[in-house]
């Protein structure tokens, strides 16, 4: 079976040159204004990033992940080692069973009847094996739930290219689809990660609990896939900025908060999206802070880069220095976000101008890849 990598839909493509529009909006058919056909036969798919199952699987998928992106050998067996010590194991795979059977039970009690399928970019159960099981199945359209809520080349347009990929993959009368659109500032989302960070301050000693600083954390990337995310450019940290707001506006008002980034990757020769949460938590403690607590809110699970790159290391960082650390809880099954998932495919099959993240223009998110080598 082709690797996510192996195939590119830009192949051929000058650097200067953007792809059409066609392809860059759910693999080749631009998502309608108009409410879905009646009888169409429809699917959710949840698409995600896949991971290990176990110890000889971690190298095959860190290859799959950074084929032609250039991540230096250091760097990969740091990652492998941070698997390894979960028996390489990533915990995304149970996270987004639990994620689909909450989103199954929550289509049920709403009496919506809607089949919802699993693909991922980097490991079994691979998108495109998912597409010929909906095809198989009869499934015409497919309405695409990627857990990434926020614009980038790797939350958002890399998950069209899965999708492009997986229906070129299948050939003529593959099942359509449209991504849904951006889901950083849906209420459901909001409130499951607001109801996360009032619980990871209550876990706090009450003395240090009204002046611990709030700390938001993201994936970093690169600088320079920041500056083309979304139309206007830097939609990344700008969505980012919005969430991580609301959040703290609906559990304790007037609060200030940092974003601030974690995980980088790539050469030290590129510039990646700074500070770091563990510099972070060094200036803070430098300047007299004496508690922290972070909410991830650029991610919708509790997968490895948060148990690890947090719970791991952040919080050995801030027992060093004399914080006290709470870390806030993802999304995960909350119900409002299982509740939120349904409510955006409602919003898509009603109809109406199709948001960011479903129609994308062709600029959006384009990242200039390292030039394939040849033999
Ligand atoms: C923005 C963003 C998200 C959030 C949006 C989304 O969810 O999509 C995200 C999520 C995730 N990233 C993950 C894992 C990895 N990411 C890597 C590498 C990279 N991530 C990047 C960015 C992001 N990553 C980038 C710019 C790279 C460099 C290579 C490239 O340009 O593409 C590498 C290679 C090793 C390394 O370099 O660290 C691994 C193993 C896992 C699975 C965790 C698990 O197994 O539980 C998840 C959910
Ligand atoms: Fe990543």
């Amino acid at each position: 079976m082709p690797l996510a990598s192996d195939v590119d839909i830009h192949a051929g493509q000058r650097p200067d040159e953007e792809p059409s529009l066609a392809v860059r909006n759910n693999g080749g058919v631009p998502p309608s204004a108009e409410p879905a056909p009646p009888g169409r036969r429809e699917a959710l798919l949840v698409l995600s990033f896949g991971g290990p199952e176990g110890p000889e699987d971690v190298l095959p998928f860190l290859e799959n992940v950074t084929r032609g992106r250039g991540i230096p050998r250091e760097r990969l067996a740091a990652v492998a080692e941070h698997y390894h010590h979960f028996g390489g194991v990533s915990p995304i795979n149970d996270q987004n069973k639990a994620l689909i059977a909450a989103i199954e039970a929550d289509l049920a009690a709403a009496g919506v009847d809607l089949p919802v399928y699993w693909g991922n970019r980097n490991w079994a159960p691979y998108v495109e094996d998912t597409w010929r099981q909906m095809a198989e199945d009869g499934i015409e359209h497919a309405y695409v739930f990627a857990t990434s809520a926020y614009a980038s080349a790797s939350g958002c347009r890399q998950y069209h290219e899965d999708v492009a990929r997986a229906r070129a993959a299948f050939g003529p009368g593959a099942p359509t689809a449209e991504k849904l659109p951006h889901y950083y500032d849906a209420p459901g989302f909001l409130r499951a990660n607001a109801e996360a960070l009032a619980a990871a301050l209550a876990s706090l000693p009450e003395d240090v609990r009204d002046t611990a600083r709030l700390v938001a954390t993201a994936h970093s990337i690169p600088v320079a896939m920041a500056e083309v995310a979304g139309p206007p450019g830097h939609a990344y940290e700008a969505e980012l900025t919005v969430a991580a707001q609301k959040v703290v506006d609906a559990t304790v008002p007037g609060r200030r908060f940092d974003l601030v980034w974690q995980s980088r990757s790539g050469p030290p020769s590129m510039p990646w999206l700074e500070p770091d949460v563990n510099d972070h938590l060094r200036a803070l403690a430098a300047a007299g802070e004496r508690a922290v607590v972070l909410f991830p809110i650029g991610f919708v699970s509790d997968h490895l880069e948060v148990i690890w790159d947090l719970d791991h290391e952040a919080r050995q960082t801030a027992e060093e220095l004399g914080l006290a650390f709470a870390r806030a809880g993802t999304a995960g099954t909350h119900p409002a976000f299982v509740a939120a998932v349904r409510e955006l495919v409602q919003e898509r099959r009603a109809g109406g101008p199709p948001r960011l993240g479903t129609a994308c223009p062709a600029s959006c998110c384009h990242v200039a890849r390292p030039a394939r080598p040849t033999a």
